[in-house]
């Protein structure tokens, strides 16, 4: 899937035209989850179909989804702007970016600059970087990039393998273990627990995919996680600023740096 995934991805980029910019106050991904509003820092996703479990909501309001989030305490935003495999949009990104005060990461499938340049003139704050999309000094480049154009960037990997690969190149600042085979698309949370001890713990590390109940977020925390990445589970729910309550037990927000 993510071969196919990348394919598409060079043909959208030959024929990329950039946008213009918009133009937005920009917020810190990494502050945000350093100083987060419950004992687990939440990105919470807008995402309204994906490849494994096609379309997951479908009175789909990206704008109202975004703001239920905020008001449910949610650290940041990611939300996918890819339009063939996930019925995403960049617009959906702005358009986002203009009502809420917290971050918002893009999760697209990044592998030229061209691609980096066009999140930055979206308004974006960060932006989702996959291990296994391109070449690992070809990440370090576009990481590199990002970060000149004050682009945060998490770097996701899906194996112990990539995550070697990874700090052998260099240490991200973010770093996230994707608890979904991408090619099987089974989802484990085990893969944060056997992944977790490889993190640097200079890294601020996410995991991602597949957390549901309070007892996962748990899990994943024992395991070392400091904030997760949840599209699914509050993307089914009738109400996401309330799904956001229910994910986190009732915890209250505080502050937890
Ligand atoms: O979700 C998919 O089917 C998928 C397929 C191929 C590449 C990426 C894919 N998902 C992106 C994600 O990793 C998730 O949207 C994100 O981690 C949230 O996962 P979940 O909470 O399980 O929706």
């Amino acid at each position: 899937m993510l071969k196919k995934i990348i394919e598409t991805k060079k043909k959208e980029i030959e024929i990329l035209e950039l946008p213009n910019q918009v133009e937005v106050t920009n917020y810190s991904l990494y502050k945000a989850l350093k100083n987060k509003n419950r004992s687990v820092g939440l990105i919470a996703e807008v995402k309204k179909a994906s490849p494994s479990k096609g379309v997951i909501r479908e009175h789909f309001d990206p704008v109202q989804i975004a703001k239920e989030y905020e008001k449910g305490g949610a650290d940041a935003i990611s939300v996918l702007t890819d339009v063939s495999y996930f019925q995403g949009s960049s617009d959906y990104l702005s358009a986002i970016k203009k009502v809420v005060n917290i971050p918002v990461m893009r999760k697209d499938f990044i592998i030229d600059k061209k691609q980096v340049d066009e999140t930055v003139l979206i308004g974006a704050d960060a932006m989702l970087l996959i291990v296994d999309t391109v070449p690992i000094k070809q990440l370090k480049d576009l990481y590199d990039y990002a970060y000149e154009k004050k682009l945060e960037c998490l770097v996701e990997v899906h194996s112990k393998q990539e995550l070697e690969e990874l700090l052998n190149e260099f240490t991200p600042k973010m770093i996230g273990i994707n608890n979904r085979n991408l090619k099987t698309f089974e989802t484990s949370l085990q893969q944060t627990v056997e992944m977790s001890r490889m993190i640097p713990e200079q890294s601020l590390f996410v995991s991602e995919s597949g957390i549901f109940t309070k007892a996962d977020i748990d899990l994943v925390q024992r395991a070392g996680a400091s904030a997760v990445l949840v599209g699914e589970s509050l993307m089914r729910e009738e109400n996401t600023n309330e799904g956001i309550l229910t994910l986190f037990g009732g915890e209250s927000i505080g502050s937890f740096s």
